[in-house]
């Protein structure tokens, strides 16, 4: 069987990326205002400080203004969500980033819920749970946005086709097999107590990798011709999927890096400018 077709993240993020900075720098012209992005980050995780500078360039070259709260790694759940209920409050923000994940001693669902829902462009609040599933208009989830996304630009057919989303996270898996399930694909969800993960992976039409366990899904559980997204992103830019084997059984697949990660600032910046656009009432 011949290798599958790559889903190029970067190249369609890239899109993404310029169409939003079209629409920022117009909205900013209109109303006198930059759409800003303010970003919170609990502690010094290196990679967490990596993928927030990411997040930051990427705004400015989009023409997104951004804000950015250091908080030290011994800041109390009442701190946290005291910073974020004022930025929620604070005209001059329109989109609010909490990176995740903020520290075993801090609750972080109550601080996700100090996000103002008109705010949460990250998509992590109850509400916008609540919307996305529901199909209504809200913020999606980043990650699980850009992959729907992704896998539209590449035309993979949802209907009826058996999706195995591994992984149950509030913000990457439990989101993801949310859309799925919207658009009428038949959704299993694996997690770390799945009896036979193989057995599940082998059925599936649509693979969604989204567990942090470098190369955890191996091509001979791929079904021939799948469609394999790769969410996972481990250090030194490996991610939940074997590559090398599944490329050569599935038809479609993400690469990581270059897939599903691009794909996930592109969705934030696009719903920062949205946010934006709605608070300054354009
Ligand atoms: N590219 C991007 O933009 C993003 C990438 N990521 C990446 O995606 C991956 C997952 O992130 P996240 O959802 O935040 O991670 P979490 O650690 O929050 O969740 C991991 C999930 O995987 C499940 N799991 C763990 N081990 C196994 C196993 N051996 N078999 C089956 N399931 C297992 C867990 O099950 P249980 O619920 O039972 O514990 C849990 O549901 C990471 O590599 C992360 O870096 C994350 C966010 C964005
Ligand atoms: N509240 C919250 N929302 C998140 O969306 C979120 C989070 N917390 N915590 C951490 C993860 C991780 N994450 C990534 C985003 C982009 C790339 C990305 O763009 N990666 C590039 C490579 C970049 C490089 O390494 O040069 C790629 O895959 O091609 C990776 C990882 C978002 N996360």
């Amino acid at each position: 069987m011949s290798q599958a077709r790559l889903m190029d993240g970067t190249a369609l993020a890239r899109r993404i990326v310029e169409d939003t900075a079209r629409q920022a720098a117009d909205l900013t012209r209109r109303t006198g205002t930059q759409p800003c992005l303010a970003t919170v980050l609990v502690g010094e995780d290196p990679a967490s400080v990596t993928y927030v500078r990411m997040k930051q360039n990427r705004c400015r070259t989009a023409g997104i203004a951004s804000r950015h709260v250091a908080l030290p790694a011994r800041t109390t759940t009442e701190e946290l969500v005291a910073t974020l209920r004022s930025l929620s409050a604070d005209p001059a923000v329109h989109g609010i980033l909490l990176q995740h994940p903020v520290g075993d001693h801090i609750d972080e669902r109550a601080a996700f819920e100090a996000i103002a829902p008109e705010k949460d462009v990250d998509g992590v609040t109850f509400a916008s749970f609540a919307t996305m599933s529901f199909g209504l208009p809200g913020f999606v989830s980043c990650t699980p946005g850009g992959i729907l996304r992704l896998l539209d630009a590449y035309d993979v057919d949802l209907t009826g086709k058996r999706a195995v989303v591994v992984g149950r996270s509030a913000i990457l898996g439990k989101p993801v097999g949310m859309l799925l399930l919207a658009r009428d694909a038949t959704v299993t969800y694996c997690h770390s107590r799945t009896a036979d993960l193989s057995a599940a992976v082998r059925e599936a039409d649509v693979v969604v990798a989204a567990v942090g366990r470098p190369r955890l899904i191996r091509g001979q559980d791929v079904k021939p011709g799948a469609v394999v997204v790769d969410a996972g992103y481990n250090p030194g830019n490996v991610g939940d999927v074997d590559f090398d084997s599944a490329v050569e059984r599935a038809s479609l697949i993400t690469p990581v890096p270059g897939g599903v990660g691009p794909m996930t600032i592109a969705t934030l910046l696009e719903q920062t400018v949205t946010a934006a656009a709605r608070q300054l009432g354009v």
